[in-house]
């Protein structure tokens, strides 16, 4: 997990699945075959990428009609990182919420089986078995195959979306609080209130190749319902970089130094802060540290000052300057004191983010202006 490797399956999804990403996306090619898409969530996660560089990349490759789609998806991403950040009660509830389900599989053993056959791949159902252990195994799974699944969780198994949630969560190699979380409540009809996600087996048999088939799903399911939605907060401000000698602390939610906008500062030292999920698998973790160790190298290599994990004293009395940390465990786990300076483009887009994905969609040419 490393920029370059990043930059290289940009490179491949320009020259090839690119092209053809408005019309072949939808489709899930299975484990074996070519991805109709990117599959760049891992790199984009944790900013090894940015969601600047690879949607102008796809403007640059395919011009503005032919990279819309592509674009347009990069943005959901950015959007539910505004959505969380304004709305940062629905991360809250989301733990309270799985917690409590976890309570519900010790006293409830039919729940408990269901769960428990649903994580294992074991409940019968074509499809959502191969996708359970496509998930555990690679870390991975197809848009479309993490709505029907998660569809299928909610709506056939009748199972507690957070605890769907928590087990994407611990395996996806993009697991992202933000994504994830309203992602889930999407599905459930909570995030666009009303509006659940009903996989239907035609859709499936028809976006799987054939590959999948399967009978008994709940096609005809109402939305989950909560009685009041997640408070909506003011973006929080960001603070700007000091002039002079700073300390540069980078964590797994930005871990592109190189294009941090810093200002007159110049970055003297920088220390690396790893926090994984405190459920992340151990490939997920492993993810995240060669990910750190890959952005500690570069950036001793482009501020040429020493790069080394946090430890106690690390800043050396300088003030500490660090990127963004959206809503999750890094943002929990900074150290006090911290200057967080902000992406122009999360300046630009987050602010719009509160509400549906629309007024955001509709303001991408603005966010991209140079
Ligand atoms: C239930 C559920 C849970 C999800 N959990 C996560 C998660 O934890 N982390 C995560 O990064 N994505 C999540 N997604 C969104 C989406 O499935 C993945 O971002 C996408 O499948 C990644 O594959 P890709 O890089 O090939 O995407 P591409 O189709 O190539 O899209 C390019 C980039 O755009 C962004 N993007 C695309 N589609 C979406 C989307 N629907 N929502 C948000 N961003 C999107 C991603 O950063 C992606 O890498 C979830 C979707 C669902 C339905």
């Amino acid at each position: 997990m490393t920029r370059a490797a990043g930059l290289d399956a940009l490179a491949s999804f320009l020259a090839g699945s690119g092209a053809d990403y408005a019309a072949t996306r939808n489709t899930d090619p299975g484990r074996d075959d070519a991805p109709t898409t990117s599959c760049l969530s891992p790199y984009l996660r944790r900013r090894l990428l940015t969601e600047e560089e690879v949607a102008r990349a796809a403007l640059s490759a395919f011009g503005e009609r032919g990279a819309d789609k592509f674009v347009s998806e990069v943005f959901w991403r950015t959007y539910f990182k505004g959505h969380l950040e304004t709305h940062p009660e629905t991360w809250a509830r989301y733990r309270a919420g799985r917690d409590a389900a976890r309570a519900r599989l010790a006293d409830e053993p039919g729940l408990r089986r269901t769960h428990d056959r649903a994580v294992a791949g074991e409940t019968g159902l074509d499809g959502f078995d191969a996708w359970a252990a496509q998930l555990v195994e690679q870390g991975f799974l197809h848009n479309h195959a993490r709505m029907w699944f998660a569809s299928i969780w909610i709506f056939t198994l009748r199972l507690p979306w957070e605890l769907g949630a928590a087990f994407f969560l611990r395996h996806l190699l993009d697991g992202d609080p933000a994504s994830n979380t309203l992602s889930w409540r999407w599905v459930a009809g909570l995030h666009t209130r009303g509006k659940p996600y009903l996989a239907r087996r035609d859709n499936i048999r028809e976006f799987t190749r054939g590959r999948h088939d399967p009978a008994g799903l709940n096609e005809d399911a109402a939305s989950l319902a909560e009685e009041i939605p997640p408070r909506e907060v003011p973006l929080a401000h960001a603070d700007t970089a000091p002039d002079g000698p700073v300390a540069l602390l980078l964590h797994l939610d930005d871990l592109a130094p190189e294009t941090l906008p810093l200002g007159n500062a110049r970055v003297t030292r920088v220390a690396g802060l790893l926090t994984s999920d405190e459920e992340a698998s151990d490939t997920v973790r492993a993810a995240d540290a060669a990910a750190m160790a890959d952005a500690l190298a570069r950036a001793a290599a482009h501020f040429g000052c020493p790069a080394e994990p946090m430890r106690d004293g690390w800043a050396g009395g300088l003030p500490v300057v660090t990127p963004w940390a959206p809503v999750g465990p890094s943002a929990d786990a900074l150290p006090a004191g911290c200057r967080r300076i902000r992406r122009a483009w999360d300046e630009r887009a987050w602010p719009l983010s509160n509400r549906g994905y629309s007024r955001l969609r509709g303001a991408i040419p603005k966010v991209m202006a140079p």
